[in-house]
């Protein structure tokens, strides 16, 4: 999954259009699925992997915890070492393509091999060029590989993460912290704090897991921010964020986000593609964009946000400044469309006192989806060996 940051316009493999699944696979799969949105969402994709033993039941189940933590299969195989269970013959059930490629934590095609795993079952390929993927290698070593079984569900689960990847951009992640009525701010500018103290904790554990976090020069005039990653006692800690600020004017000298480290990119844009490629080009792969209003809706507006975190105080201000400015959206039809994300925590939680709502882009509607209706990919289960994804858009993943 660190692989992610190998983008590739090499379309993904076809699937297995002669596989067949026991009813075993599949349960195991919907498992997988399910575990992997137990992870969070950012650098890598959500994936999950379960082990079934050589009568078919579920042994252990995995998932991936995030960038820099073991991959769901590496998980699993772990898991199965500590109970002292032996994988010989087993058969492994996963979300996307074994990886094949070494990165902060090895190989998974080798570690299935090494394990004496027999059988892989996944659903949607290492979108990575595909001869280098881990399928190659596990069949290579004599392992029965198919793929293919809920690949809908697989696509969909990581929608957005591929869309980010094929484009060469972070993944973005929005956060507001409002009242009920839609504010970040008082009158007078003040808005320290509108969240809850749990709300601010929940806020730095997602700082001390991103790459960069971005404010506007006048977030930065107005609050001088530190944008760091603290712990309750107020401490630094762990992973620190790069420190972004957007906007032509200069960051004063003595501000507080320079901090002791200097980690900071003023990105002199006002372009949120252009503050992408820079942030991309800089090792950046999963950014939270922290506010105020204007640079939330110029992201907004620009189509390029992945995952909206929304911290909703039960708080009314009645005026001051509104989460968002305008969108350019002057009728109905144009509204953007958003739905509730369940993965990674829910869509949502109680946070203290606050809401914190989590949510992803809508599906682009179809013609068919309008009131009344009926939608085929509404009303289908997901099949189990539609295509994958066409290789228009898709770029690389892996995990
Ligand atoms: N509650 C919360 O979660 C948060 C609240 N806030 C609050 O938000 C307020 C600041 O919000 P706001 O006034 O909207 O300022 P922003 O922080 O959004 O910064 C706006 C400035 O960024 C620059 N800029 C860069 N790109 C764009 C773009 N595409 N469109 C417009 N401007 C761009 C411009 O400055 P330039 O001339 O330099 O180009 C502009 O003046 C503060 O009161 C702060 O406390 C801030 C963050 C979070
Ligand atoms: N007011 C407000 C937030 N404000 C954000 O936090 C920044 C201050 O960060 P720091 O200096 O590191 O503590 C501030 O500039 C703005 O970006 N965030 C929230 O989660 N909830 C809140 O109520």
């Amino acid at each position: 999954m660190s692989g992610s940051h190998l983008a590739t316009t090499a379309p993904l493999g076809e699937p297995d259009a002669g596989a067949s699944f026991s009813a075993a696979e599949r349960a195991a799969m919907q498992a997988a699925l399910a575990a992997a949105a137990q992870g969070p969402r950012g650098a890598n994709p959500l994936v999950g992997a379960v082990v079934l033993g050589t009568d078919g039941s579920p042994l252990v189940t995995g998932y991936h915890r995030g960038a820099g933590t073991a991959h769901a299969e590496a998980d699993a195989i772990a898991q199965a070492q500590a109970a002292g269970l032996d994988l010989r013959g087993a058969s492994m059930v996963v979300t996307l393509e074994p990886c094949n490629h070494c990165g902060r934590t090895g190989p998974c095609a080798r570690a299935i091999i090494n394990a004496g795993i027999t059988d892989v079952i996944y659903a949607i390929d290492d979108p990575h060029d595909p001869a280098a993927g881990g399928a190659v290698t596990l069949r290579a070593a004599g392992v029965r590989v198919r793929s293919g079984l809920a690949a809908d569900a697989a696509l969909d689960l990581n929608r957005r993460w591929f869309d980010a990847v094929a484009a060469k951009r972070p993944f973005v992640t929005l956060h507001i912290a409002q009242t009920l009525d839609s504010r970040i701010a008082a009158d007078d500018g003040t808005s320290q704090w509108i969240s809850s103290p749990e709300s601010l904790a929940d806020n730095h554990a997602l700082r001390g897991r991103i790459d960069a976090i971005l404010v506007g020069t006048q977030t930065v005039l107005v609050d001088n921010p530190r944008l760091t990653a603290r712990n309750s006692d107020g401490e630094e800690s762990g992973k620190q964020p790069l420190r972004a600020v957007m906007g032509y004017r200069g960051i004063p000298e003595d501000a507080a986000i320079h901090g002791a480290d200097g980690n900071v990119l003023h990105l002199a844009t006002r372009d949120p593609r252009e503050a992408l490629d820079q942030l991309f080009q800089s090792g950046v792969r999963h950014l939270m964009v922290e506010g105020g209003s204007r640079i939330l809706s110029a992201f907004l507006t620009a189509g390029l946000v992945d995952e909206l975190i929304v911290y909703l105080a039960p708080t009314l201000l009645g005026s001051g400044t509104p989460a968002l400015d305008d969108l350019g959206i002057t009728t109905l039809a144009d509204a953007q469309q958003w739905e509730w994300d369940s993965a990674s925590g829910g869509a949502v939680q109680m946070l203290g006192r606050d809401l914190r709502l989590h949510l992803r882009p809508a599906r682009p509607a179809s013609p068919a989806s309008a009131p009344g209706v009926e939608s085929p990919a509404a009303t289908s289960t997901s099949s189990d060996t539609t295509p994958h994804r066409n290789g228009a858009d898709t770029a690389a993943g892996g995990n």
